[in-house]
């Protein structure tokens, strides 16, 4: 009994070291304890489903299909803010068509290399152009801003947001009935697949589904346009590549996403009827371009007098890329919306089969890496300090060369500036834009 008074303000702290006692006290002490413990385990495991649940649901604005942990989700910085009367006007009055016979176009990735001269073309020829971009920093985003500097400039609005968030989507299609959408928002780079495969997941295929779906319930349906990739072609060995070849071996994960995307756009065109083109490009370049691509860091590293690592392929075979100017890939964007028939399902059904495309936008005339070096060693005025390396195995193909014939028989596509000329005009732009940004930044310090 002494003991059980010990306790009798407060809940045991032992209460298996307590000696039993049957009475009526114990029996209200033992089911009082039962009841705090049935509440802590309930909240308990309340609380981890609700973890999950957060963990599992997409969010409006992050990246949500991350595989490699920390790595995106960090990289994608967004907090989205979109949204008010303000908000709707400026994407009303940069959708607004202003040319007979324009289109409205919604371009995802408006902020990146392509998505930005796209922008600009059609907004010069009087189109409605809306941009949607999540600026992330796979690369410097301070040369994103740049390009949204220019734009704006120009007339066109960058929404800040992401593809995955199906809720901002289906407001921008409230907001304006968009006839066309160039789609070129993706997780691009072949080797950086390996480090951060989740990012390609995430955007190449899950951002493709999320868009696919509002524009399948949007009605009127636009007709998509979108970005595929010449790196489908993976292990083909068959040259230069057709639309009809073989596309069922990619050599990285990016090439998988692409394809899968191509698989995607099938599925959404014979369920739902949207029209969809898919364009597969060959390593475009030109000013305003991607700081991870060969030609934009051989550049910096010639002047820096940095060594370049130039791939080679087995038995120091030539490693060569279909390097296409962007004007002519722009030339060919344009070339596809305007011959994009319209989709023909409307609020979600299929009303009869739609059109259904994939080109190639090449340049028909691949360069060898090398060669690629020595244009800039002139232009730069600078000797490379190259070190050849055999070619990793991280994604990378010995080859790539287009067959334009079925985009030229179809959208008119003609490319017209070769490597050197192309280059020249990227060095020049590469120059001002460094030094003008260097002495903004020296004059900041
Ligand atoms: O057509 C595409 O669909 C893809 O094009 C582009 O991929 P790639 O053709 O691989 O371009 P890029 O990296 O500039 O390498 C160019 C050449 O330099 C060689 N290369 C590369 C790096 C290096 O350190 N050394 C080297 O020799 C390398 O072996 C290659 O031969 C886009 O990045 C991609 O997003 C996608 O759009």
């Amino acid at each position: 009994m002494t003991q059980l008074k010990t306790h009798q303000d407060g809940i045991p702290s032992t209460p298996g070291k307590i000696k039993m006692d049957r009475s009526p006290y114990i029996h209200r002490l033992r089911w009082q304890f039962s009841l705090a413990k049935l509440t802590f385990w309930s909240c308990l495991f309340l609380g981890l489903i609700l973890l999950f649940f957060l963990r599992s649901t997409p969010s409006s604005s992050s990246s949500s299909y991350s595989l490699s942990s920390g790595t995106d989700s960090t990289r994608r910085s967004l907090a989205s803010t979109w949204g008010g009367p303000d908000w709707e006007k400026r994407v009303r009055d940069s959708s607004k068509i202003r040319s007979h016979n324009g289109i409205s176009v919604l371009v995802t990735g408006a902020a990146g290399f392509v998505g930005t001269h796209v922008s600009a073309a059609l907004k010069r020829r009087g189109d409605g152009v809306l941009g949607l971009d999540n600026f992330n920093d796979y690369y410097d985003p301070k040369l994103k801003r740049s390009r949204q500097a220019r734009l704006e400039r120009s007339g066109v609005f960058i929404v800040e947001g992401d593809i995955n968030d199906s809720a901002l989507l289906k407001k921008l299609f409230d907001v304006v009935a968009f006839t066309h959408v160039m789609h070129l928002a993706a997780q691009a780079g072949v080797r950086y697949a390996m480090q951060n495969p989740g990012s390609y997941v995430n955007s190449n295929i899950a951002g493709l589904v999320s868009l696919f779906e509002v524009c399948k319930s949007a009605n009127p349906q636009p007709s998509i346009v979108w970005a595929s990739s010449s790196s489908v072609y993976g292990l083909n060995n068959k040259v230069p590549f057709s639309e009809r070849d073989r596309t069922d071996q990619p050599a990285s994960l990016y090439a998988a996403t692409k394809k899968a995307g191509e698989e995607i756009a099938h599925t959404y065109n014979h369920i739902y009827g949207l029209s969809i083109t898919g364009l597969r490009f060959f390593t475009v370049y030109g000013p305003w371009g991607r700081p991870d691509m060969a030609y934009f860091f051989f550049t910096r590293d010639i002047l820096k007098g940095k060594p370049i690592p130039i791939f080679e392929g087995p038995n120091h075979g030539t490693v060569a890329r279909d390097f296409t100017y962007v004007d002519d890939i722009v030339k060919g964007c344009l070339g596809s919306l305007d011959t994009a028939e319209k989709s023909t399902g409307s609020g979600g059904k299929k009303k009869g089969p739609a059109q259904l495309r994939i080109f190639n936008l090449g340049n028909t005339s691949p360069v060898p890496v090398t060669t690629l070096v020595s244009i800039l060693e002139r232009l730069l005025k600078k000797k490379a300090n190259r070190v050849m390396l055999k070619m990793p195995r991280n994604g990378d193909v010995q080859f790539t060369h287009a067959n334009i014939t079925l985009a030229q028989t179809e959208l008119g596509y003609k490319p017209t500036t070769d490597l050197q000329t192309g280059l020249k005009k990227f060095v020049r732009w590469y120059l001002s834009y460094y030094s003008d940004s260097g002495s903004k930044k020296r004059s900041d310090e």
